[in-house]
C-alpha cells in the first residue's frame, strides 16, 4: 500500500496569489478525486506533488520520505499526465514512448519494448502505434497520456483534468482505465466535473480558493444529505419571490428553470423531495464562499 501525506502545505506565487493555503490530506491506493472550480488551486497542488514547483510552507511525505528533502523518492515512482501536453514531435507513437521510457531510466531496450507493447494494448492504441500522436483524436491523446504516465510502473499517478474535451464514450473508456489502474496505485484525479468523481473515487476533497473545504468518501457525503434536498420547477410568479431556503443550484430542464434547495423539512410552495447527489454536496460546500 502506498501513502501520500500532505502536511500544512501552502503556495504563494511571486505575484502574491495564495494558490494553496494550509492543505492537509492523506491519500492511499485507489482513486482520489480533487474537485474544484477553475482557479481553485488544483494544478498548483498537482505540480507541487509532482515536484515541478516547491511549496512556500509545509511538506509532502511519500511512503515515509519527504519529497522536498528528496524529490527523487517520488519522481522515480511518478506517472504524471498534465493538463496541457504542449507540442508533440512528428514521430510514431511507439518511438515517442520509447524516448520517454529512456528518459524515465528504463535502460534495457528489451524491457522498453515489452512495457510499451503491453501499454499500447492496455490503452487500445496498439493498432495506431505507427501513427504520430498529433494525428490522434482527443480521447486517443489522453490514452497516450496514460500510456506514457504508466511507463516505469509508477506507484502514484497524477492526472490533471483529463476528461475535458472528450466525448461521452471516450470519457467513459478513459475513466474505466484509470479506475483499473487505481486498484494497485494511488491515482489523483483533478477535475471540475462532478460526475467524474462519483462512482469512481473512493475518496475525495473539494478545493476552493486554495483551501480544502470538505473531504471524505463521495457516497458517504451524498448520504449525509439524504432527506434534506428538495426541488421545484419555477413558475412565472416564483421568479419574483425570494425563497426562505438557500438555493443550491438551478438548471434549465426542457426550457423551465428547476431549482434545488437544502432544508430540514419540505418547504412550502410546491417543492418535492429529491435524491441528493454529489453536485448538491459540492454546491452546499461552496455556496458560502465569495
Ligand atoms: N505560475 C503562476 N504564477 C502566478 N499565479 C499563478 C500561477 N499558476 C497559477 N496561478 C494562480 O493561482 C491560482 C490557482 O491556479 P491553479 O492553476 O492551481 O488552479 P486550478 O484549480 O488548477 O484551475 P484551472 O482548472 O483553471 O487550471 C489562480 O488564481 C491562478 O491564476
Amino acid at each position: 500500500m502506498n501513502n501520500l501525506t500532505i502536511k500544512q502545505l501552502s503556495k504563494t506565487y511571486p505575484n502574491g496569489v495564495k494558490a494553496l493555503q494550509d492543505i492537509n490530506l492523506t491519500i492511499s491506493n485507489g482513486m482520489f478525486g480533487l474537485l474544484g472550480a477553475n482557479g481553485a488551486g488544483k494544478s498548483s497542488l498537482m505540480r507541487t506533488i509532482a515536484t515541478l514547483q516547491t511549496p512556500t510552507a509545509g511538506d509532502i511525505i511519500f511512503n515515509g520520505q519527504s519529497i522536498l528533502e528528496d524529490p527523487v523518492c517520488i519522481r522515480q515512482f511518478l506517472g504524471y499526465l498534465p493538463q496541457e501536453f504542449g507540442v508533440y514531435p512528428k514521430i510514431s507513437t511507439e518511438k515517442l514512448l520509447d524516448h520517454i521510457a529512456v528518459l524515465k531510466g528504463i535502460v534495457s531496450s528489451k524491457d522498453r519494448k515489452e512495457q510499451i507493447n503491453a501499454l499500447l494494448e492496455r490503452t487500445n492504441l496498439y493498432q495506431h502505434r505507427k501513427k504520430a500522436v498529433h494525428t490522434f483524436s482527443g480521447g486517443m491523446r489522453q490514452r497516450f497520456g496514460i500510456a506514457q504516465a504508466l511507463l516505469g510502473q509508477p506507484k502514484i499517478m497524477i492526472v490533471d483534468e483529463p476528461t475535458a474535451g472528450l466525448d461521452p464514450q471516450e470519457r467513459n473508456r478513459f475513466l474505466n482505465l484509470l479506475s483499473e489502474i487505481g486498484e494497485q496505485v494511488i491515482v489523483i484525479l483533478s477535475t471540475h466535473i462532478v460526475e467524474d468523481v462519483l462512482g469512481l473515487c473512493t475518496d475525495m476533497a473539494i478545493l476552493a480558493n486554495g483551501q480544502i473545504i470538505k473531504t471524505g468518501a463521495p457516497a458517504r457525503m451524498v448520504a449525509e444529505l439524504e432527506g434534506q434536498i428538495y426541488t421545484k420547477t419555477l413558475t412565472k410568479e416564483d421568479t419574483h419571490t425570494p425563497f426562505a431556503e438557500k438555493v443550491l443550484s438551478s438548471r434549465l430542464v426542457a426550457g423551465q428553470t428547476q431549482i434545488r434547495v437544502k432544508a430540514n423539512q419540505l418547504p412550502e410552495g410546491g417543492f418535492e423531495k429529491a435524491n441528493p447527489n454529489l453536485e448538491d454536496v459540492y454546491f452546499e460546500a461552496t455556496q458560502n464562499l465569495n
